[in-house]
């Protein structure tokens, strides 16, 4: 683990000193917008224009956030037009790595060994985190952008006239909606997990696991009254929330600390997970593997002996019964 200054790689675990011991994610760096006329987006600059085969997303299947992208690509209709690299599910000294190993497709793009390399190459002076995901641009050899709730959105809608998709996971008429559940759900969720698994001191952890099952505790009564986050259609809110969710039993209860209740235990919670995991095409963006494997074995200060629990066992295509929300 470590980052990039002035474009020279440093081994270096995230800093929680200046911050009483509590974790704190930087703000990606890369944010261009694909567009469907190459406009500018609402940040960067203009002259990404969608077209079949010009980008590609390298990607881990054991990140949550590359997770969300690789979903996008698939209910979008996208696999044909984007192609895709997966690092090893290792991160180690040398950060992200093409190492070839099952579900690992090395980087035969770029050729490099390193995702460090792909950071460098679109910036040779880039200094930060060296994150997943991150979408390139074949035509001009640089990063589009590292932002994985800007991709989602540039997948959503930026390549509709060549897919001719007319699902649309950002409704006009949902979106003050979807934004206002998307905030605390990034917060305490999804970044709220790393806050209790990456905190060093006893009072961060206790303040970022009171806000996690708080919020679970209001997902779980808001899924009571309905199907969805944002009413009765799935959105990108469902997608960003289920990422972590998948992950929750399997790796944030035990390996990050998280463990008040497991998702299990939550029926709302735990029936949604299920029916969002068994809509078609969503299992094959499902790698517990990797997931497993990434996080027991890559946190050495989290977890020393890199021993990767065999357990639990969890069926996530048991039948689910969203189609009576109240009922639980
Ligand atoms: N804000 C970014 C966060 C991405 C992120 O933090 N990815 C993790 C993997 S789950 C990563 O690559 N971490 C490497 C590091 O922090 O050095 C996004 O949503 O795209």
């Amino acid at each position: 683990m470590g980052l990039l200054v002035d474009g020279a790689w440093k081994d270096q675990w995230y800093d929680t000193k200046s911050s009483g011991g509590r974790f704190q994610r930087k703000q990606s760096a890369f944010r261009n917008w694909v567009t469907a006329d190459g406009g500018a987006g609402s940040s960067g600059e203009a002259g990404f224009k969608a077209e079949a085969g010009r980008y590609h997303l390298y990607v881990s299947l054991a990140c949550p956030w590359a997770h969300r992208t690789m979903i996008l690509r698939k209910l979008k209709g996208l696999e044909d037009l984007i192609s895709v690299s997966v690092v090893h599910w290792h991160m180690g000294e040398e950060g992200w790595t093409f190492e070839e190993g099952p579900g690992a497709t090395g980087d035969p793009l770029n050729g490099a060994r390193l995702m460090h390399q792909i950071y460098t190459k679109a910036d040779p002076l880039y200094s930060g985190r060296v994150t997943v995901p991150v979408l390139w641009d074949k035509q001009k050899g640089t990063i589009v952008s590292n932002e994985s709730s800007e991709i989602i959105r540039m997948f959503n809608s930026a390549f509709d006239g060549l897919t001719g998709s007319n699902l649309d996971f950002y409704p006009a008429a949902l979106r003050e909606e979807i934004d206002a559940i998307n905030a605390p759900i990034y917060g305490h969720v999804n970044n709220g997990v790393y806050k209790c698994g990456f905190a060093t001191s006893q009072e961060a952890y206790e303040e970022a696991f009171d806000a996690l099952f708080a919020t679970l505790d209001d997902i779980e009564a808001r899924l009571g009254r309905q199907r969805y986050l944002a009413g009765d259609v799935v959105t990108e809110a469902d997608w960003r929330l289920f990422t972590t969710l998948l992950r929750f039993d399997p790796v944030y209860y035990g390996h990050f600390k998280c463990n008040q209740r497991r998702l299990a235990d939550y029926p709302n919670l735990w029936n949604y997970t299920r029916e969002l995991y068994q809509m078609p095409g969503v299992a094959e963006t499902v790698d517990l593997f990797h997931i497993k494997q990434h996080y027991y074995g890559s946190h050495e200060s989290v977890n020393p002996t890199r021993i990767v629990p065999k357990g639990p066992a969890i069926d996530f295509s048991a039948p689910h019964n969203r189609e009576r929300p109240r009922a639980a």
